[in-house]
């Protein structure tokens, strides 16, 4: 009986050595390097060494300065494409075709026999990701790559990985190599010049990539679900943060309902114009208020503009409930359930309303079901948080969103303020943490900005508190630690 392990040459199979290396050596990537160091020691031997130290110096010269100035503008533009450049040539280049192979991402071409894998055309490494972009070749189908997941993290070690796909035959394979969330996210610095425009780019934390997770709250109702403790008043005080400068010049009008008796928004009620916390039947009244107000501004912007730029005439109003379930479905006897017909009418009525009037409700809820959330799709931005299930998963996010990388589920209790969010122009969630405002700083915000120090003037450059007398390290612009 002949034995089936081979051994020596015949072990390799079909491997094709030769092409592989071939192709490897046609890129620059790999041939400038290879040639460029043997050409420098072969010049410095004939002609001195005098002239190479003088370059090597000056150019050390030059990033010693640059980092000194800008150590993240050196880190993206220097560091990450080192970075990039070394792991595609070290660390993914040699193992590509062997991983290709054995999860079975491959085809064989019938005219030449050839065995064609998705090639590595492009690799962009930041602190915590590299991202391979791979062109697939005619058979291997992006969900495939998908489906094959599991077997690249554990092939590559890494903590994640996702797949996007950009344009047909073509996906981007994000390896998570680090995880920048893993510590408490510190609040961002307010800026020193307040521009309008900047409300459409508020930053609450940072994304996995380590970049900052930007939300825009003009002209979109927020809905944050999670189990208790998941974090959400955590994404509900970061949100506040970032807008209170605009509350403090006037362009900005936050109304609070808090049916927990307040023991949250209580916190920094004096950011709020308008705000209840123990009368069911006041709640309802506001909500209707604030649907009629939404009325009246539509007439009064009807005709003059179809995109709405919040000013100190016509502010824009953010209205903050804080645990929707406890108006919608835990009211007690019958007057409750009449508070709570009124309450679901008039936040009907407040999110059917598209996004020119520039009114947003900012819901939580520690459910998700329909008879809680009687409004769910009229959310456009739906932030899932630590969840008890995938079902609750696909009701925050929508159909698939668990298989598309949404792990809600799976976010631990160690790591509060932790979710997932559907970004324009991405179709897979993003995970994000929020920072974290402690007490202190709520007071601190509070009584900076509160509604009473509202100032009127015309300048909309205003006084801002100094970012360094709030406590909790500021991290580096423009990535998580
Ligand atoms: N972004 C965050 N970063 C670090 N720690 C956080 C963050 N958010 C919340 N925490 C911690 O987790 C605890 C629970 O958070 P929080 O009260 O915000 O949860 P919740 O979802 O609002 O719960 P509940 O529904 O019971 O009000 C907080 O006491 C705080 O210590």
């Amino acid at each position: 009986m002949g034995s089936k392990v081979k051994f020596g040459k015949k072990a390799t199979g079909d491997f094709p050595g030769g092409r592989m290396a071939a192709s490897l050596l046609r890129h620059p990537g790999v041939m400038g390097p290879l040639l460029g160091v043997p050409a420098l020691v072969v010049f410095g031997q004939r002609e001195g060494w005098m002239l190479p130290l003088v370059v090597a110096g000056a150019l050390a010269v030059v990033l010693v300065a640059w980092g000194l100035k800008s150590p993240a503008s050196l880190r993206n533009v220097v560091g990450y494409r080192v970075k990039g450049w070394s792991r595609r040539w070290f660390r993914y280049a040699p193992r590509w075709w062997f991983w290709m192979g054995r999860l079975g991402l491959s085809v064989t071409d019938e005219m030449t026999g050839w065995i064609l894998r998705p090639r590595i055309l492009k690799v962009r490494s930041t602190g915590c990701i590299d991202s391979l972009l791979l062109d697939l070749p005619l058979g291997v189908r992006a969900d495939q790559v998908v489906e094959a997941i599991e077997d690249l993290r554990h092939a590559a070690k890494a903590r994640r990985v996702s797949v996007r796909e950009t344009e047909p035959g073509r996906v981007w394979v994000d390896f998570y190599t680090a995880d920048p969330l893993r510590k408490t996210v510190a609040l961002f610095p307010h800026p020193t010049r307040l521009r309008v425009q900047d409300l459409d780019n508020l930053i609450l934390g940072y994304c996995e990539d380590g970049t900052p997770w930007r939300v825009k709250v003009v002209g979109r109702h927020i809905f944050v679900c999670g189990v208790t403790g998941a974090g959400k008043s955590s994404i509900l005080w970061a949100l506040l943060w970032a807008l209170a400068p605009y509350i403090h010049a006037g362009l900005v009008v936050v109304h609070g309902i808090d049916p927990k008796g307040g023991m949250e928004l209580e916190w920094g009620k004096e950011l709020f114009e308008r705000y209840e916390c123990d009368d069911y039947d006041a709640m309802a009244e506001l909500l209707e208020a604030d649907a009629d107000y939404l009325d009246d501004r539509t007439k009064l912007l009807r005709g003059k503009a179809r995109t709405f730029t919040a000013s100190r005439e016509t502010p824009f109003v953010l209205i903050v409930i804080d645990e929707l379930m406890q108006l919608t479905v835990l009211l007690p006897g019958t007057e409750g359930r009449r508070i709570s017909a009124r309450i679901d009418v008039a936040l009907g009525r407040l999110l059917g309303k598209g996004r020119a009037p520039g009114y947003s409700v900012f819901a939580t809820s520690l459910l998700v079901t329909k008879d809680v959330v009687t409004w769910r799709e009229l959310f456009p931005t739906k932030i899932a948080m630590r969840l008890d299930n995938e079902a609750q998963v696909e009701m925050s996010l929508g159909e698939g969103a668990r298989d598309r990388g949404a792990e809600c589920d799976r976010i631990p209790e160690s790591m509060p303020g932790v979710a997932y969010v559907l970004q324009e122009g991405r179709k897979e969630p993003v995970r994000v943490r929020a920072s974290y405002v402690d007490d202190d700083q709520i007071r601190h915000m509070a009584t900076t900005f509160g509604t009473h120090t509202a100032i009127h003037a015309d300048a909309v450059t205003v006084p801002l508190i100094n970012p360094n007398t709030v406590t909790g390290d500021l991290v580096e612009e423009g990535e998580a630690a």
